[in-house]
């Protein structure tokens, strides 16, 4: 085959080695031979980089790199650790964008409209392992079987080839239970799954025992024989990539040679790949110490001195990179640009699958999730609002007399809020100061008296009506406490006298009468107006929690940029995954309402619907956030923080805890515009006061949460979108 043929004698010098290099080939008499059976168009390479520059910040990891990998041919792509190999490789598949240059990958360039790279035409292994622990061999490969759009009898033809070549255990284990050279060999797999035309392979023989290193390598020969398939492979045992019919040899973000293994030997008169290297290297070095001496240029391995001169940065021996050819120009019509964004259901679908299977191999915390908010809103409706119990009151009663009026008004107090504890004024001040008691109730020695006095006598001296007073000193240090300690006396002191005067007790009196509440009840306490509140804020920080770390850990595991290549767009992502968490927050949703309606009896005037509608806008608004964090972030700590820094400022401006009628005015319109205040607002309205959507108070809280869940989404995409 020409191609093949061409990939193991090429050699092309680059114009600054050009004598050193020419005295080399004619002693060896081979360069008018090599340069002959060059592959000589695009079409003849499955990979071109042209000029490719990429930096990490200030650091520029590629350097007008030019590498071509022959159709059909196995590319061993060599060099130290930090050269720049797996750079090159996210560049190749489009994970990374180029800051300079061209690449063209299968004829177009990486990501184009209509091209299948990313997707079917190439199969990725990256360095790390890029595999779901949960899943099984089995689980693993159909993910990615149904990604590529194979049937589930090519997925499982493939699944039994795969584990028998590469020598695995049953399809059936789990991927987390298996070795480390075990897992990779997994995730070369599923690099071969599909049968792709081009094979990127990221240190596939690392931790591999040498008889499966060899079966590997006798595989990718055997699999380029057809002409039909291209391989480009890194490698640190350098000695193996003499089985690849071209290699490249990288250093400092450049390629120093690119030729057959036999050339690179050959052409530095060293009997292995190893020797060939070390010589190249020593050859470069010294080349960079005599720019460095001369008046004008830089050491030759600063960045600067390539940029200046990127005809430098050709290989010494160069496969394809003669002459500079005019880059092609792309089209694609709007029909294929448009089904190029618009998302594949069978993405999606793959995706939601795996989502359910994790969630199945995880069914611990699959009901934890489900039942944490149930446990959140109960402990609310439990422990919120209702009046303290028990609460230790002194009382100091200076009459002794069964009958008196002191003993019966005492007896009205509420015995299970209150308990009285009788002592003397000293033992009582005492305790109230010691932090004993939370209030002292004194009565003199004529209150009774004094108190009949002060009902029938028209005037009273001071004296009388200070001695017919209940005298109440209360610890204000506990706002609820003491709120409910004067609303029980109150409350005893009413009672004695409806009891004392029967129909005349009007004659003590406030004239001012409650009536019947227009909404709500008369027993309304303060977590009624909690609830609504929290069961919002309760969903939407669920939701954010569940999504949060779900593209932060993918990232981190390198799946993001696996599924990428495979094909998954980032849309795609967003949505697979605000479908699967959809499912569970209905069924928290649905647990939620089953106890606040049904077991807390929380009165709901309102439409059920509107209600559980939106709750499930807040779990999305909540999703959508949680992408927006996760698509942000790239450090799990970083993205717990972000999730909780933003909990308790929600949960305090949006009124739920207290109303936002208490916000001083410039916050009281930040609280306004945060997607829980008119929620939680609408959700009251409707529970409380049997509401529909005609209601302003209820339709701009729908509006408020659909704005704010269209910006995260739109966010989230845009914000995944650049940084992949
Ligand atoms: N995300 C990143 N941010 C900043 N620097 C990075 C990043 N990824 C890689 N680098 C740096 O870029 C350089 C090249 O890294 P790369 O992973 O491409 O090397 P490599 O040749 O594949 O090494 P190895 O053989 O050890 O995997 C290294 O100095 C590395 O520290």
């Amino acid at each position: 085959m020409a191609a093949e043929d061409a990939g193991r004698d090429a050699e092309t010098p680059g114009p600054a080695e050009s004598t050193e290099m020419d005295e080399r080939l004619k002693e060896g008499n081979m360069k008018a031979d090599l340069e002959a059976s060059l592959p000589s168009g695009p079409e003849d390479f499955a990979i071109q980089c042209r000029d490719v520059g990429r930096s990490y910040g200030k650091m520029k990891v590629l350097n007008n790199l030019n590498l071509s990998v022959p159709q059909g041919q196995i590319y061993g792509l060599l060099g130290p650790s930090g050269c720049g190999k797996t750079t090159l490789l996210k560049c190749i598949v489009g994970t990374l964008k180029i800051s300079r240059g061209h690449i063209s990958v299968l004829g177009k360039p990486p990501a184009f409209p209509g091209h299948h790279v990313p997707g079917r035409m190439v199969g990725y292994m990256p360095q790390e392992l890029a595999l779901y622990s949960e899943f099984t061999i089995s689980d693993t490969l159909s993910f990615f079987g149904r990604i590529h759009g194979l049937t589930s009898k090519e997925t499982k033809a493939r699944t039994d080839f795969l584990i028998d070549f590469l020598d695995l255990p049953q399809k059936h284990s789990l991927v987390r239970n298996l070795s480390g050279g075990q897992k990779r060999r997994v995730s070369l797999g599923a690099a071969l799954l599909q049968n792709p035309e081009l094979l990127i392979l990221d240190e596939p023989t690392v931790g591999v025992d040498p008889v499966l290193r060899a079966k590997i390598w006798q595989h990718l020969v055997e699999i380029v024989k057809t002409g039909n398939v291209s391989v480009i492979i890194t490698t640190h045992y350098i000695e193996e990539a003499r089985q690849a019919n071209v290699v490249g040899l990288m250093r400092n973000g450049r390629l120093l040679a690119e030729g057959t293994p036999e050339t690179v030997m050959k052409m530095h008169n060293a009997a292995t790949l190893e020797h060939a290297f070390l010589r190249l290297c020593e050859t470069s070095d010294q080349m960079g110490s005599k720019q460095g001496d001369s008046p004008e240029g830089g050491p030759l391995e600063n960045s600067q001195s390539f940029e200046s001169r990127p005809e430098e940065s050709l290989p010494i021996l160069a496969v394809g990179a003669g002459t500079p050819e005019e880059l092609p120009k792309y089209s694609a019509d709007w029909k294929v640009r448009a089904r190029h964004v618009m998302p594949k259901w069978r993405n999606i679908a793959a995706l939601m699958i795996k989502t359910m299977v994790r969630m199945k191999r995880m069914p611990g915390s699959l009901c934890f999730q489900f039942l944490l908010p149930v446990i959140q809103v109960s402990l609310i409706c439990v422990c919120i609002g209702a009046d303290p119990k028990g609460i230790q009151v002194a009382v100091v009663n200076n009459e002794t007399s069964p009958s008196s009026y002191s003993q019966s008004l005492l007896s009205f107090l509420d015995n299970s809020s209150v308990v009285q504890v009788n002592l003397n004024h000293t033992e009582a001040f005492e305790g109230i100061y010691n932090g004993e008691y939370w209030g002292v109730i004194g009565f003199g020695e004529n209150f009774t008296s004094y108190l009949t006095k002060r009902m029938m006598s028209r005037q009273v001296s001071r004296e009388v009506l200070d001695g017919g007073s209940i005298h109440v000193w209360l610890d204000l240090t506990n706002q609820q406490i003491a709120l409910m300690l004067q609303k029980k006396v109150y409350e005893a002191f009413q009672s004695f006298v409806d009891y004392k005067l029967g129909s005349m007790s009007y004659m003590v009196a406030l004239p001012i009468k409650m009536e019947e509440p227009i909404y709500g009840s008369q027993h309304t306490d303060f977590s009624t107006f909690v609830t609504p509140g929290a069961v919002l804020s309760i969903t939407f920080f669920l939701a954010v929690g569940l999504t949060a770390l779900s593209f932060v850990i993918e990232r981190k595991e390198g799946l993001m940029d696996r599924c990428w290549v495979a094909g998954v767009s980032s849309l795609e992502t967003m949505l697979a995954h605000l479908f699967s968490q959809l499912f569970v927050i209905s069924v928290q949703i649905l647990l939620l309402l089953l106890f606040i309606l049904l077991v807390f009896k929380m009165p709901n005037e309102g439409s059920l619907f509107l209600v559980i509608v939106l709750i499930v806008l807040q779990g999305v608004t909540g999703i959508s956030f949680g992408l927006v964090i996760s698509a942000a972030i790239d450090d799990e700590q970083n993205a717990n923080q972000a999730a909780l820094g933003i909990f308790y400022p929600n949960l305090i401006l949006s009124g739920i805890i207290w109303p936002v009628e208490c916000i001083p005015y410039p916050l009281r319109y930040l609280s306004l515009a945060l997607p829980q205040t008119y929620a939680s607002e609408a959700l009251r309205c409707i529970m409380y006061r049997g509401w529909g959507l005609t209601r302003m108070m209820v339709w701009r809280g729908f509006a408020v949460t659909l704005g704010w869940n269209t910006f995260f989404l739109i966010l989230a995409t845009v914000i995944l979108r650049l940084r992949s």
